[in-house]
């Protein structure tokens, strides 16, 4: 089993490094300044639940921790207009630069071109980050389990419920989601990838797909390469599916994207 020791310590230590200089770059004074902050969030919860789309919550990711750099030259507007005329049903864009090469501009540029929900893709520890995602135009955060207490996540959710914004609550095992079904996410997300050892296993979402309450979204996260592996999906209720690698690894991801989501159409 290949071990990475402690790369999620790692990454909210930075992290809190980060937030403590953004925030006395950028104070919250300035970011309610945005014109994004008064703008109506779209619901990525109803686009992911529309027949008429896939729900392939698309991502947008130069580089990760488990695979170093996957696309250092996709641009931005491209990839993501495409993604979204592919008929993905949400884009997921990261906004983490050490880890994954992504910015607040990246997410901006992909608000810009299109009109599809927008989740900010980051590793959110602070409420300072919650009303900067509203900031840059992003329709929904992501929370990560592994990281925060229920309490904090709780506190986090409410902000951002309070700002429009929907939360896509990400748990790894049954602990995490017992320990949070009252945080009162939109979406929960389960990943397949664990972020300790990086292995990879849809069984994990077959696994916890019954425990998760329905009136949640189900939404499976990473490691998904196949049309088939989102059939299998469907079948134990999932309705959102994260795909970040396997578009991102081909020059023209976009163009990956619509040769998948044309295959999956075909076949159900
Ligand atoms: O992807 C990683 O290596 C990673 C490492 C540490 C924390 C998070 C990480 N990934 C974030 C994600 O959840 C994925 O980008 C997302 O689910 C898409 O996964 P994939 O389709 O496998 O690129």
């Amino acid at each position: 089993m290949s071990t990475t020791p402690n790369i999620l310590d790692k990454i909210i230590a930075q992290k809190r490094l980060e937030v403590g200089e953004r925030k006395e770059l950028y104070p919250v004074r300035l970011l309610e300044k945005s014109l994004y902050f008064e703008s109506t969030p779209v619901s990525m919860r109803k686009y992911i639940q529309r027949p008429d789309l896939s729900g392939i919550i698309a991502e947008f990711k130069r580089k990760s921790p488990s695979k170093g750099i996957i696309n250092a030259h996709a641009p931005v507007e491209r990839t993501t207009i495409g993604y979204m005329q592919a008929g993905a049903s949400a884009l997921s864009v990261l906004t983490d630069k050490p880890f994954f090469g992504g910015s607040n501009e990246d997410l901006t540029l992909a608000r810009r071109f299109n009109f599809c929900p927008i989740i900010r893709k980051d590793f959110t520890i602070d409420e300072y980050q919650v009303l900067e995602a509203k900031s840059i135009g992003a329709d929904a955060i992501l929370l990560i389990a592994a990281v925060l207490t229920p309490a904090e996540s709780k506190t986090l959710a409410t902000l951002a419920h309070s700002l429009g914004m929907e939360v896509l609550l990400e748990v790894h095992d049954e602990a995490e989601l017992q320990a949070n079904l009252e945080v009162g996410a939109d979406m929960i997300g389960v990943n397949n990838r664990n972020l300790k050892t990086f292995e990879v296993s849809i069984e994990i979402s077959k696994r916890l797909a019954p425990l998760i309450p329905a009136s949640v979204v189900k939404v499976s996260e990473s490691g998904i390469s196949s049309p088939e592996t989102i059939r299998i999906l469907r079948e134990v209720g999932y309705e959102g599916f994260l795909m970040g690698e396997n578009f991102m690894k081909h020059s023209r991801p976009e163009k990956a994207a619509l040769e998948f989501i044309e295959q999956l159409t075909a076949r159900v």
